[in-house]
C-alpha cells in the first residue's frame, strides 16, 4: 500500500481529471467524425497499411446494399463493373505503392442492380510520419456522365448520317452509345418492313444471334412482345417482368434461353409520323424504368428515326437516279457504265460476255389501238418477264421508249443466242393482260453482239443495233447476231 502525502494526492487527482477531460474530448471528436462520415452524401472508405479495406460508411453500405463484412478486404471489387475492375485495382495499387493521391472513374453496382458512374478520390493517411493506409470518398455522377455519353453518341451518329455512312453502322453507334451510358442494358433497334410488317434486325450487338433471328420471323402485332406491340400501337411498351407480362407469354422459351427479364420498347417515328421500327432496352433482371430512362429511350428512338429516314431517302434517290421510272430496270446511263465495266473485265479475264438489244415489234399499234396507258402496262409486263429470267450478274435496262438492252456476263454469242431465242419465244407465247378483259400478244426482235476485248462500248452497242435492224428487216419476231459474230 502506497501512502501519498497531501501534495502528491492533489497532483494525482489533477492528472486524473485532465485525463478524463482529454478522454471526453477524444470521444466527442470521434463521435463528431463518425457523424460527419455517416451523414455525408459521399461514400467514404478506408484501407489499412496492408492495402485491405476495413471501413465503409453507411451511405456506401446503403448504395451497394451490402454488409460491411461483404465489402471488407477486397470484397467491394465484386460490385465493380467487370470491365472496370483491372483499371480500379491497378490505379489503387500504384497510388498505394507511391503513397500518392489518386482519382478513378468506374461503374459500381447499386443495390437495385443498376451500374452507376462513380468518381473516387483517394489519399494516403499518416499517423505522424507513419503511413497507415488510404482514405477515399466516392460520388455518384451518373447523370453528368450519361449526359456526356449521350451527347457524344448523338454527335457521332449525326455526323455519320451527314457523311452518308451505311445505316447498319449508324444504328450500331446509337445502340452501343446507349449501352455505354447504361452498362447493364442490352439494346436493339429493329426496322419495320412496311409491306410485311416484319421487324428486321437493325442493330443488337449484345443480344444472342438465335434471339434476333427468331424475332425476325415474327410479324409485328399487338401481343407479339413489347416491340411488336410498340410497332403497331405507336406507344412505348414496358414489360418490367417479362415472365409475368401478357405480350411475352408465347416467347418465354426464347427470353429464358437468352436470359432476358425485362424489356422496354419505343416506336421509332419518321418526321411525318410514320412508324419506322422500334428501339428496345432489355435487362437481365426485372427492371422498371425511371424518369431518366424514358428520356434515354426517346432520345435513342429519335436519333434512330433520323438515321433510318435519311437512309431511306438516300436509297430512294439512288433508285431514282439509276433506274427507269416506269419499269424499274436500270436506266441508260447506268447500263452504259456497267457495259464499260464489263468490257474491262473481258479484257482482263478473256471470259466472254454479250450484249442484247431488244425492240418490241409494232408497238405503235398498241398505243394507237388501246391507248398510251395500255402501252405502259405492256412495257411493265414485258420488263417483268425479262427480270424473272435474269441471273444475278445480268443487267437489264430500258434504253429508249420500247427499246431494251441486256448485258449477259459469261455468255458468248452462242449462249446469248440461245437465251435470246427462249426469251423471244416466251414473249410470243405470253398473253399480256391490259385490264380485266383485254389481253394482247406481243413479239420482240433481238440483236446480239458478243463483246470483244478490243471493242469500245459504243462499238458493241452499234454492232448489236445493226443486228437488231437486221432482225426487224428480216420480218421481226426474230433473233439476229452481229455480222462478225454470225454462226
Ligand atoms: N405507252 C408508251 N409508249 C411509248 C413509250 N415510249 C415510246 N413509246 C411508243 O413506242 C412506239 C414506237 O414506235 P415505232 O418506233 O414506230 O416502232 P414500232 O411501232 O414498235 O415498230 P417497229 O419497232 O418497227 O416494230 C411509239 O408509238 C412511241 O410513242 C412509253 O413510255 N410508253
Amino acid at each position: 500500500m502506497i501512502t501519498l502525502n497531501e501534495q502528491e494526492y492533489k497532483s494525482l487527482k489533477e492528472q486524473a481529471e485532465q485525463l478524463n477531460t482529454v478522454t471526453d474530448e477524444l470521444t466527442a471528436a470521434l463521435s463528431l467524425l463518425q457523424d460527419i462520415s455517416e451523414s455525408a452524401s459521399a461514400m467514404i472508405w478506408m484501407s489499412g497499411s496492408d492495402q485491405k479495406y476495413h471501413y465503409f460508411n453507411q451511405p456506401f453500405l446503403e448504395f451497394t446494399g451490402k454488409q460491411l463484412s461483404e465489402l471488407s478486404g477486397f470484397g467491394w471489387i465484386e460490385t465493380v463493373y467487370p470491365e472496370d475492375i483491372s483499371r480500379c485495382i491497378s490505379t489503387y495499387r500504384k497510388a498505394f505503392t507511391a503513397r500518392q493521391r489518386f482519382e478513378v472513374i468506374y461503374r459500381l453496382k447499386r443495390h437495385d442492380g443498376e451500374y452507376r458512374w462513380i468518381i473516387c478520390h483517394g489519399a494516403p493517411r499518416f499517423r505522424g510520419e507513419q503511413f497507415v493506409g488510404f482514405i477515399g470518398h466516392c460520388l455518384d455522377f451518373t447523370e453528368h456522365k450519361r449526359n456526356e455519353i449521350l451527347e457524344q453518341t448523338r454527335s457521332e451518329a449525326l455526323s455519320q448520317v451527314a457523311t452518308g455512312m451505311p445505316l447498319k453502322f449508324i444504328l450500331h453507334t446509337i445502340v452501343s452509345g446507349i449501352e455505354k451510358a447504361k452498362p447493364e442494358a442490352l439494346c436493339s433497334i429493329q426496322l419495320l418492313e412496311p409491306k410485311t410488317l416484319k421487324l428486321k434486325n437493325g442493330a443488337a450487338p449484345s443480344l444472342p444471334d438465335f434471339y434476333t433471328q427468331e424475332v425476325e420471323k415474327l410479324t409485328a402485332e399487338i401481343g407479339i412482345g413489347c416491340c411488336g406491340t410498340a410497332a403497331v400501337t405507336g406507344e412505348i411498351v414496358i414489360a418490367e417482368d417479362i415472365n409475368n407480362h401478357p405480350d411475352w407469354q408465347d416467347f418465354l422459351h426464347l427470353t429464358q434461353k437468352a436470359g432476358l427479364h425485362s424489356c422496354w420498347s419505343a416506336p421509332i417515328f419518321s418526321s411525318q409520323g410514320e412508324i419506322l421500327g422500334t428501339f428496345a432496352i432489355y435487362h437481365r433482371e426485372p427492371h422498371s424504368p425511371g424518369k431518366e430512362d424514358f428520356t434515354i429511350i426517346r432520345h435513342a428512338a429519335e436519333l434512330a428515326g433520323i438515321a433510318i429516314e435519311r437512309a431511306r431517302d438516300t436509297e430512294q434517290l439512288n433508285r431514282l437516279a439509276t433506274t427507269d421510272y416506269l419499269t424499274g430496270l436500270a436506266n441508260r446511263r447506268v447500263f452504259f457504265q456497267r457495259l464499260e465495266a464489263e468490257i474491262s473485265r473481258v479484257q482482263r479475264s478473256l471470259n466472254p460476255a454479250s450484249l442484247l438489244m431488244l425492240d418490241l415489234d409494232h408497238f405503235k399499234d398498241i398505243n394507237d389501238r388501246f391507248g398510251h396507258a395500255a402501252g405502259d402496262t405492256a412495257l411493265k409486263t414485258f420488263s417483268d418477264i425479262i427480270r424473272q429470267r435474269l441471273r444475278d450478274t445480268d443487267v437489264a435496262a430500258r434504253v429508249g421508249g420500247e427499246e431494251f438492252a441486256l448485258l449477259l456476263p459469261g455468255a458468248d454469242a452462242e449462249a446469248a443466242h440461245h437465251f435470246a431465242e427462249s426469251l423471244r419465244n416466251v414473249i410470243e407465247l405470253t398473253e399480256l393482260h391490259l385490264g380485266d378483259t383485254l389481253s394482247i400478244q406481243l413479239t420482240v426482235s433481238i440483236g446480239i453482239a458478243e463483246i470483244t476485248p478490243q471493242s469500245s462500248a459504243e462499238q458493241v452497242m452499234s454492232r448489236a443495233d445493226q443486228a437488231l435492224y437486221l432482225a426487224k428487216n428480216s420480218g421481226r419476231n426474230r433473233v439476229c447476231r452481229a455480222a462478225d459474230d454470225a454462226a
